[in-house]
């Protein structure tokens, strides 16, 4: 038995992982795999190279597969007897910021400004006094009571709907008037409904609050259902399945009691189970990458994975732009299972009614912060809306949301309004880098090395100071020195340690093909290729797959690579630019060191600042053929910024809580821990990784801990029970 399968993975997987020579769950996978299999919403945030997207595609492939060969062996689906069996608050007939616990007594509610409600699966009809306690189990604003199908589910906002709340108002119609006394946390709410006279009273901790509504004949042939709406809220429910805390002082029975014929299933449950059946366009689980290279890669991670999984096969489909809509088409009528894509084919296809969210049981935001801060939180919340939060067969929607830097503004608030009650797997608790990269940066500094002044062979610079004066020491002169000198910096670099493969990232893509044509001009030594989005993608996938099969030297891409791209044992990156964006120092690092392997990082800082390219949303052009060198805040508004780097280091150097070492511009790394006792690029020690190792050092410790755990029990019986155990 692998590792893997130890703790639960179908032996399919395991022999997949084998031979891929995975002999160790990594330590975020040990974490995230048994919490996703038991049905957890999950935040996982850990170092670059960690293995996240084994973490999270395993237990979804085993599950999905279950889920599958259920349906394949025609096993009834568990929501269908939810549906037949008692009454609870109801995981379809809420609104999308509801959360319901799997039993289906809790809800709860994190957003601030707005009521999110929910309706029980069962309704009582016809005749009969019903009665059940909602108890207030956190801080917050709720109210509660009774109403129809038909009712908003703003409870007490239409007339259909009939509330409590806790501010001590009856609401029906909008309208809201005195009644009882507030309530709050801990407080038991009983709620009764009459149907043989039309009242509808309330209690406070067993104090009857008197008549609330009386409601009119023509109302009472409706079918009633406990609801809720809230307000950053928690509430509880009992509808007569356990004992009442304040049963009331008249003739009544629990909701869970009522006779089966004054019983009406909650319709909107019931269309929702109608979705058990599989629908071929209808994937169970929805990934979302944030560039073509990632969910390509991911895709075929799964395609790796699933291997040896049969009767049923799994099917997985890339979706992103790029590649051919029609055939993209065709794949999904012919039945799909998982879709792995980039957020804007996804949705074009959703929109084009060609991809179904009707059957999503898994949905996956990789690289969720780089998603959020891209923009797409809007398109997320649309696409969550559309999703059941109870799949056909009763499990609940599953969120699995990872980067190596989740520790954002945006995660956190999307966390809170869309996953429901996520943990955290979270190894160190803050942004961080792995230790298996070396990260060094280097000044450049114009003032110090004229060297530009005099270079031979300089690197063609982005024209920004094509019409400047340059021939003084004008912020403008060492703005273009810097951009020589990272150029000769860059092959200097390169020459120092030897690189023979090495990803370089530049700001913006004119930096890159300029770098491009830099390098090639020094001979065969330097090939290298391009990878940024003005490359058609025919071209990105060939110059990648070129890259990574070590047929050219060095990949020179803008931040487009710089979030999740595996490259098997990379040893080297350089920064010819810092990003601005300081998460993505983290992403662009993290391309080396990855899964143990050592990799050095060299980022060019300069220590003036540099007059840079930048084409907003007024540049019509969006910076092709733009020669607007104003800058962006002056009037006309121009295409041009200083580019603080200094600020920046100290930014990052700031969110990352180290001081990043510096090296001379010869490019020499010191001697340290890392020096002497690594090469880049080659596993960090020989470590015996092997299962076997593992379990032959593991065993005594294990022996010792059974020792001392019955010696524990032994002592527990002696002193609780004067029982003497040999
Ligand atoms: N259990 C394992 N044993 C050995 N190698 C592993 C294991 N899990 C993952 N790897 C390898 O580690 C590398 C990094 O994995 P992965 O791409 O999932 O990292 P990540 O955490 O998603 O990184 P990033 O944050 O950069 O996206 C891959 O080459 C993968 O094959």
């Amino acid at each position: 038995m692998t590792a893997f399968e130890e703790f639960g993975m179908l032996p399919e997987l395991g022999k997949a992982i084998d031979e891929m020579e995975w002999t160790l769950p990594t330590d975020v996978q040990a974490e995230a795999i048994p919490l996703i299999l038991g049905g957890g919403d999950v935040l996982m945030a850990a170092e670059t190279g960690s293995g996240k997207t084994g973490a999270f595609c395993l237990p979804i492939l085993q599950i999905v597969w279950e889920t599958l060969k259920d349906i394949q062996d025609g096993k009834t689906s568990r929501i269908i007897q939810a549906v037949s069996g008692e009454c609870t608050m109801s995981f379809f007939d809420r609104t999308e910021a509801l959360a319901v616990t799997p039993d289906g007594l809790r809800c709860q509610s994190r957003h601030f400004n707005a009521w999110h409600g929910c309706r029980a699966t069962k309704g009582i009809h016809t005749k009969g006094v019903y009665y059940y306690e909602a108890t207030v189990t956190d801080e917050g604003l709720c109210r509660v009571g009774w109403s129809a199908p038909g009712a908003n589910l703003d409870l007490g906002t239409d007339r259909l709907g009939f509330g409590f709340g806790g501010t001590g108002k009856k609401s029906n119609c909008k309208q809201f008037d005195d009644y009882g006394e507030a309530y709050g946390k801990n407080d038991v709410i009983g709620c009764l409904l009459n149907l043989n006279n039309g009242d509808i009273r309330f209690y406070k901790n067993g104090q009857d609050l008197g008549l609330a509504f009386k409601l009119d004949q023509s109302r009472r042939s409706d079918c009633y259902f406990p609801a809720v709406v809230l307000k950053n809220a928690e509430i509880s429910f009992n509808f007569g399945n356990t004992p009442f805390k304040y049963p009331p002082n008249c003739e009544y029975i629990a909701i869970a009691n009522a006779p089966r014929e004054y019983v009406k299933n909650n319709p909107v449950c019931s269309v929702a189970c109608e979705g058990a059946k599989q629908v071929n366009n209808a994937p169970q689980a929805i990934i979302i990458e944030p560039s073509r290279e990632l969910a390509e890669q991911t895709c075929n991670q799964i395609t790796l994975f699933k291997k040896y999984i049969d009767n049923p096969k799994i099917r997985e489909l890339l979706v992103a732009g790029g590649i051919n809509v029609k055939d993209q088409i065709s794949q999904l009528n012919a039945g799909i299972d998982i879709v792995v894509g980039t957020p804007g084919r996804i949705e074009d296809l959703i929109q084009g009614g060609y991809l179904a969210l009707t059957h999503c049981r898994f949905f996956v935001l990789d690289e969720a912060d780089g998603l959020l801060k891209s923009g797409c939180g809007d398109m997320i919340e649309r696409l969550h809306r559309q999703i059941p939060k109870v799949t056909s067969d009763g499990r609940r929607l599953q969120m699995v949301v990872c980067s190596a830097t989740l520790h954002a503004f945006e995660v956190k608030k999307m966390a809170e309004k869309l996953m429901h009650f996520p943990t955290w797997v979270d190894l160190k608790g803050e942004d961080s880098v792995p230790e298996t990269v070396h990260h060094v940066v280097v000044n450049v500094d114009p003032q110090e090395d004229k060297s530009w002044e005099t270079a031979q062979k300089k690197i063609l610079t982005d024209g920004v100071h094509a019409r400047d004066n340059i021939d003084n020491m004008s912020p403008e002169t060492l703005s273009e020195a810097v951009k020589v000198l990272k150029g000769t910096y860059c092959v200097r670099a390169i020459r120092a340690h030897k690189m023979d493969r090495a990803i370089i990232f530049c700001r913006t893509k004119l930096d890159c093909d300029n770098m491009e044509r830099f390098l090639k001009s020094f001979g065969e030594d330097f090939s290298c290729v391009c990878l940024h989005s003005d490359r058609k993608p025919k071209e990105r996938k060939e110059n990648l797959e070129m890259f990574k099969q070590s047929r050219v030297k060095f990949l020179i891409c803008t931040d487009v690579a710089a979030r999740g791209i595996d490259i098997s044992g990379l040893p080297f990156m350089i920064n010819i630019t810092l990003p601005d964006e300081k998460s993505n120092y983290v992403h662009r690092i993290g391309r080396v060191g990855r899964a143990d392997r050592m990799g050095l990082a060299i980022s060019l800082v300069a220590t003036v600042p540099e007059k840079v390219w930048y084409h907003g949303e007024w540049c019509s052009s969006r910076g092709r053929n733009c020669w607007n060198t104003n800058l962006k805040d002056e009037r006309p508004k121009g295409c041009c910024m200083w580019y603080q780097e200094s600020q920046y280091l100290a930014d990052i150097e700031d969110h990352l809580n180290v001081t990043i070492q510096q090296i001379e511009t010869d490019m020499v790394v010191p001697c340290n821990e890392f020096d002497g006792k690594v090469v880049y690029g080659q596993k960090r020690k020989q470590m015996s990784s092997g299962y076997q190792d593992h379990v032959s050092q593991m065993a005594p410790k294990v022996r010792s801990l059974k020792e001392l755990e019955s010696q524990a029990q032994v002592c527990y019986l002696r002193i609780h029970y004067n029982v003497d155990v040999m």
